[in-house]
């Protein structure tokens, strides 16, 4: 592929952005010749993942001060040049709305009140300037002919700008309703041996022109064309592709140097045709979810696709050419597929992409703040195209400045300002600041209100009928029953940094160890001790005292072993030695006391299962007879045998140990065919205050039920800063998941029935940093688009912030110590509520209570989580099974994070969810 050109295009602030006081985040790095994102705030912060600024590496950058003029001598005179030689040729404007697409290719009147000609009027002239030079030359029986076609992309069909209205207006109308589909017909034309095909647009309207003139006014109809019906119908300019294709044909006669039987020169006539598309994109800005339904859903679907395709094909084409590049001398390459069929637009122009073609793909960015999103969005794109490799930035760029501070605009001014212009600078200057002011101020008062009617709706909710809001002495009870009762092995007095709490896994992993002869380190073969506990990486941000609260025990691998941990508890040995000595250096005799207790606990569990299998099914007993029965789940699961799979753990030692047998099975939830394995489809959402609006299909009501669980007075986060992880196991990552959501997307399908079987995933953690970093390092959300609200809150989590702070260490103080300094100290304080780790760990079991009401309601049979250990830990206690997943499943966490590969190999657990909730039940003591 030969992607000519690479540009970035900036524009300026534009008078609204500029009143706003938006700051600009864009700025060039000559030295490294990138676009550099720059983070203004906390928020783009977070969207830079932390970084404080990004380089994104184009060949060439425009900004604010460029001329249509030089952006046409630098990128695209030269193709019009190929033209006339026989190339075909693209160029592409690409970027969101209002980011200048049309001011490039159309040209018009800019920002600072210039009126300017875009890219296609400056080829119009060129063109002819160029078939008048040759005309001046031509030979009997040479011909140059130019024509000219418009046509715009809507949905996926096709529209002949040259017609008022468009050739089938009247009958259809863009909303797509009533009246026949659009004329006008792509077909491909196969040319060639080699299997190339030449895309044609039956029924458009093409115009020969001999002029310059006429071509341009040609095209101003077309443009017209294009924005009457845009007014008309709600600026569907920015929601459709233009494409002006020009089409040079020439017939060419050469004088051959032989002689013909007539003794004249033998001469030998050939003719080609070449195209340029000149291509104004639609915008690219993601349409947000919240709302979008109907026809925005499907134009979104249609242009994201066209778009996706587009950089697809670029992709593939540079990739094809690299392999060229690299292939050894008579080495046959294998051509890269490349996927032009994926969309009308690629498929329009799979010509002129590609092979001899020359492409040059303009980005056009907004500088606003307010845009960064859409910037990032738009960089990220281009720079996936190009091959140009980003580069480390310089220091300059590696600090937050004066985070308040406009950036002031020098582009363009030289190293010498004027007095006036520093007047006029100064003066924005102090004007931007004003207004800055202003809005922090107004942002704060609008927090305030948020808040007071947050309080409001709260109320109002606990006064709701049918709500059923657990009351402070309902929790209280429940606590005891967590604490003391006899259900578990928690004991009351548990704080953070119990002893009781700590070594938890490291005995199992060290017997283990043991067992095979390996050393009897705390190391993790995970990636090291569990940092996660150490304590000492707090990241900026992270709320949660979670991270320390095992303190420094050992690694905490809840899947060391195939042994069913809920089985180890059953079993007051193992019990015992799990939890009477956090001293993960323990010698070998106590690791072989350990390991027989592992082994016992082991056998046992397998005899329990054989045992329940044997009686009644245990777990099938379910309360709630509206409910899909555990059994039938299980049948459903299994492919018919219910039974001891999902048997619960009974403490009696009886029954055969038939350990041997059972190897594996460990208490399987076998959803999966043989020998397959689940994938992650995860997509997020989240948590960024300043784009509450994208989330609002999520509301507080989503939660009620786990709120509900809540004691009260739990200080509920803000909605906006609440955090949601939606994911879903797909459990057939054999299906086109593109097309599959296409059909959602197109109202042709349910997503139920889209995507296969409801194999929901339940997300429940605490802990900010976590849920942040997947959320950031989430590359691919697209298809999160197409989910529902009901389908996005099946796949929920939720994250309870807690008031407590890490509390600094005092000299000579322990850890603990110093916790409980702290904790006491808070505790005196009036109205402030104190989560212990007991409390939180405790309505971590409230919450998963209530992921699983609502997964039973909508039909979801298994559950997935990525807790905290310590909350993984907390549920086993109270007698959850897990297993954990053994796949090679995608976790949504970054793998630089330094506990990613802990996570990944020891955190990610599945459970069923109806069995789960049959526990929970007996465990709470739940009555229905
Ligand atoms: N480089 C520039 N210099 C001055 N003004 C500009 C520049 N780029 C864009 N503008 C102005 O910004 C406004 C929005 O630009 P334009 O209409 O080209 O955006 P667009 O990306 O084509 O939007 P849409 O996708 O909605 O069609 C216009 O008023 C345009 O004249």
């Amino acid at each position: 592929m030969q992607l000519s050109a690479l540009r970035c295009k900036v524009r300026p602030l534009n008078p609204r952005e500029r009143d706003e006081g938006m700051r600009a985040c864009v700025s060039f790095d000559e030295e490294t010749k990138q676009v550099v994102l720059s983070a203004v705030d906390k928020n783009t912060l977070l969207q830079l993942r932390g970084a404080t600024a990004k380089g994104y590496a184009f060949d060439r950058r425009y900004g604010q001060d460029i001329t249509s003029d030089a952006i046409y001598e630098d990128c695209v005179a030269q193709l019009v040049e190929a033209v006339f030689k026989g190339y075909n040729a693209t160029v592409l404007a690409y970027g969101q709305t209002g980011s200048g697409k049309t001011h490039t290719m159309a040209g018009g009147q800019g920002i600072h009140g210039v009126v300017e000609e875009g890219v296609t009027p400056r080829v119009i002239r060129h063109i002819f300037a160029l078939a008048e030079a040759l005309r001046r030359k031509e030979k009997p029986g040479e011909k140059t002919t130019i024509s000219a076609y418009g046509l715009e992309l809507y949905n996926e069909d096709l529209r002949d700008l040259a017609l008022a209205g468009g050739r089938d207006e009247a009958a259809k109308g863009w909303d797509g309703k009533g009246g026949s589909t659009s004329n006008l017909k792509l077909q491909e034309r196969p040319v060639g041996k080699d299997g190339r095909v030449v895309p044609e647009v039956v029924g458009v309207t093409e115009r020969e022109v001999t002029g310059a003139e006429e071509l341009l006014s040609f095209f101003t109809l077309c443009m017209e064309n294009r924005s009457t019906s845009s007014t008309k119908l709600n600026d569907r300019s920015s929601r459709s592709h233009a494409i002006f294709t020009i089409t040079v044909q020439r017939t060419v006669v050469e004088v051959l140097n032989e002689l013909g039987t007539d003794l004249k020169a033998k001469v030998r006539t050939s003719e080609f045709t070449s195209k340029l598309h000149l291509v104004d994109l639609a915008g690219s800005e993601r349409v947000k979810r919240s709302g979008v339904t109907g026809k925005e859903l499907k134009e979104a679907t249609h242009i994201n696709s066209g778009l996706l395709a587009l950089g697809n094909v670029i992709v593939a084409l540079a990739g094809d050419e690299t392999k060229e590049k690299m292939a050894t001398p008579g080495e046959k390459k294998k051509a890269t597929h490349v996927p032009y069929r994926d969309s009308k637009l690629t498929r329009l122009l799979q010509d002129s992409l590609g092979g001899n073609s020359l492409t040059v793909l303009i980005s056009c960015i907004s500088p606003s703040e307010s845009d960064f999103e859409e910037t990032n969005n738009t960089l990220k794109y281009a720079n996936r195209a190009c091959k140009i490799k980003n580069q480390p930035l310089p220091n300059r760029f590696t600090t937050l400045e004066e985070d308040l501070l406009p950036v002031i605009p020098t582009a363009g001014m030289g190293n010498s300002l004027g007095m006036m212009q520093l007047q006029a600078l100064l003066e924005d200057h102090e004007r931007l600041k004003e207004v800055r002011e202003r809005r922090d101020r107004e942002r704060k008062e609008k927090e305030a209100k948020r808040q007071a009617q947050l309080a409001v709706l709260r109320e109002e909710q606990m006064k709701a009928k049918g709500f059923q809001r657990l009351r402070a002495n309902q929790y209280d009870e429940l606590r005891r029953r967590l604490a003391g009762g006899n259900t578990t092995s928690i004991p009351t007095d548990q704080v953070i940094g119990d002893e009781l709490l700590k070594g938890f896994g490291t005995r199992l992993r060290l017997s283990q160890e043991a067992g095979e002869g390996g050393a009897s380190t705390a190391q993790s073969e995970y990636g090291g001790t569990d940092d996660f506990f150490e304590g000492g990486e707090e990241g900026e941000g992270d709320v949660g005292t979670e991270d320390y609260v095992g303190a420094e025990g050992g690694d905490e691998s809840m899947f060391a072993d195939d042994a069913d941990v809920g089985a180890l508890e059953e079993s007051g040995r193992a019990d015992e030695s799990m939890f009477a000595d956090g001293d993960p250096s323990s010698g070998a005799a106590e690791d072989a006391v350990a390991l027989a207790a592992t082994a016992a606990a082991k056998s046992k569990f397998r005899r329990a299962q054989k045992a329940d299998a044997a009686g009644d099914g245990g777990a099938g007993a379910i309360g709630d007879s509206s409910q899909v029965s555990l059994a039938e789940l299980e049948r459903e699961a299994t492919g018919g045998e219910a039974g001891s799979s999902l048997a619960e753990p009974v403490a009696d030692d009886t029954g055969a140990d038939d350990a041997a047998g059972d190897e594996g099975a460990g208490g399987g939830y076998d959803l999966l065919e043989e020998g397959e394995v689940p994938k992650l489809l995860a997509r997020f959402k989240v948590n960024q205050h300043d784009t509450l609006a994208v989330f609002k299909a999520c509301t507080k009501e989503d939660f009620k039920d786990v709120i509900s669980l809540l004691p009260e007075n739990t200080p509920l986060p803000a909605s906006d800063k609440m955090t949601y992880l939606l994911a879903r196991l797909e459990i057939n990552p054999g299906r086109d998941m593109t097309a599959a959501l296409l059909n959602v997307a197109t109202g042709e399908a349910t997503m139920k029935d889209a995507v296969g079987p409801a194999v929901g995933c339940l997300m429940a953690t605490f802990g900010t940093n976590m849920i942040a970093s997947c959320i950031f390092d989430f590359e691919d959300p697209e298809d999160l688009r197409y989910y529902g609200v009901d389908e996005r809150i099946e796949l929920w989590g939720l994250q309870i912030p807690h008031t407590s702070v890490r509390p600094a260490l005092a000299e000579g103080m322990t850890e603990e110590q110093a916790m409980a300094a702290a904790m006491a100290a808070e505790a005196e304080k009036a109205n402030t509520i104190t989560w212990s780790s007991v409390d939180r760990l405790n309505m971590s079991i409230g919450l998963l209570y209530a992921l699983c009401n609502h997964a039973i309601e909508n039909g979801i049979r298994c559950g997935f989580c990525v807790p905290r250990p310590q909350l993984l830990k907390r549920w086993m206690q109270a007698g959850v099974k897990m297993e954990q997943v053994k796949t090679s499943l995608t976790l949504i966490y970054p793998q630089t994070a330094h506990d990613y590969e802990y996570y990944r190999a020891s955190t990610v657990a599945w459970f069923m969810v109806a069995e789960v909730k049959a526990r929970l039940e007996r465990v709470l003591g739940i009555v229905h």
